[in-house]
């Protein structure tokens, strides 16, 4: 049976977050491609369909926070300053999404963007009812059935309560799993090999990978306390935080066998887990979410 992976290429990993609108130093991107276009032949080969999300990183977060784009402009009396700020970040997101595709491109991947502010105008932002993304799910459904690799991307939209807002790419994938029965896998691809007790980056002694979370455990709450004093970067969408919420979501309302995969770009691991490799590595670093006890088939 055909199954769909849905492969996010996160911000941390495509540019650099410290940074604005700055891409991932060139040799560390087209690592990362290289092995999104092995992804994608090895799927087609085995008869099985990939979706890729990428998230927006320097080209959409601190845009986000200098206009207060996640809030919106409803309750703002002079939209001026909200209307220069939204222009803004939409042509800075064109700009990563353009790169991205014609990259795919380059290396046979026959990529069609897709972005979410065309397909829908959400409702509350995250609060939006996944029947708001029913033309966003069709399109993607469509391009698949052609051969095509719907590449969608965390987008600055419309909203019918805040005027604008800021649409994460995880929750464009956590809507697309409830929305596509044969989405088994969901892959966010980021800067680092998964969650661990806390930032790798602040605290790398004493440090320790979480490889397996069974959904319905309380490691998110862990999290929570341990990432928000020590931000590092612009992240309007709650960082890693945000990512352990909705692949949590995903795994646990599927009504099928979907397990979520958080690992590093460029590591073997993360090119078996894309391409639903049978056996992994019995030294595989990655954060696994699942909602039985089984570590996948490790
Ligand atoms: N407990 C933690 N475990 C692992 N990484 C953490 C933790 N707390 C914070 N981080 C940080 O989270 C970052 C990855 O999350 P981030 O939201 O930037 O991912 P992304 O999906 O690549 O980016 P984007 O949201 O822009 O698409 C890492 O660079 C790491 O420094
Ligand atoms: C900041 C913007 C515009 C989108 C955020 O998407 P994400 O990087 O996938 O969380």
């Amino acid at each position: 049976m055909s199954k769909i992976v849905i492969v996010k290429l996160g911000g941390a990993a495509i540019t650099n977050k410290k940074s604005i609108c700055e891409f991932a130093p060139e040799s560390e991107l087209s690592a990362l491609l290289d092995q999104v276009a092995i992804a994608y032949e090895i799927l087609k080969g085995a008869g099985h369909q990939l979706i890729l999300v990428h998230g927006a990183g320097s080209f959409g977060h601190p845009q986000a926070v200098k206009y207060n784009l996640k809030s919106g402009w409803s309750s703002i009396r002079d939209r001026t300053y909200s209307l220069k700020g939204y222009a803004h970040i939409r042509s800075c997101l064109q700009i990563l999404s353009q790169r991205i595709v014609s990259e795919l491109e380059r290396r046979d991947v026959p990529a069609l963007t897709m972005s979410p502010i065309d397909y829908t105008e959400t409702i509350n932002c995250e609060e939006t009812p996944t029947g708001e993304f029913l033309a966003m799910a069709a399109r993607a459904t469509r391009y698949l059935s052609l051969g095509f690799v719907p590449v969608l991307h965390g987008d600055a939209v419309l909203d019918q309560i805040r005027g604008c807002t800021i649409l994460s790419g995880d929750i464009i994938m956590y809507q697309l799993t409830r929305l596509l029965p044969e989405v088994r896998r969901c892959v966010f691809i980021t800067d680092v090999c998964g969650i661990y007790k806390c930032d790798p980056k602040v605290n790398a002694e004493n440090n320790e990978l979480i490889q397996h979370i069974k959904v319905g455990n309380i490691v998110e709450e862990e999290l929570t306390n341990q990432q928000n004093d020590k931000m590092t970067v612009a992240d309007v969408t709650g960082g890693m935080q945000g990512k352990v919420k909705w692949a949590k979501r995903m795994v646990s309302h599927s009504q099928h066998s979907l397990d979520a995969v958080i690992c590093r770009w460029g590591t073997d691991d993360a090119l078996d887990i894309m391409t639903l490799k049978a056996k992994l590595a019995p030294n595989a670093r990655m954060t696994i979410f699942t909602k039985d006890s089984n570590l996948l088939n490790r």
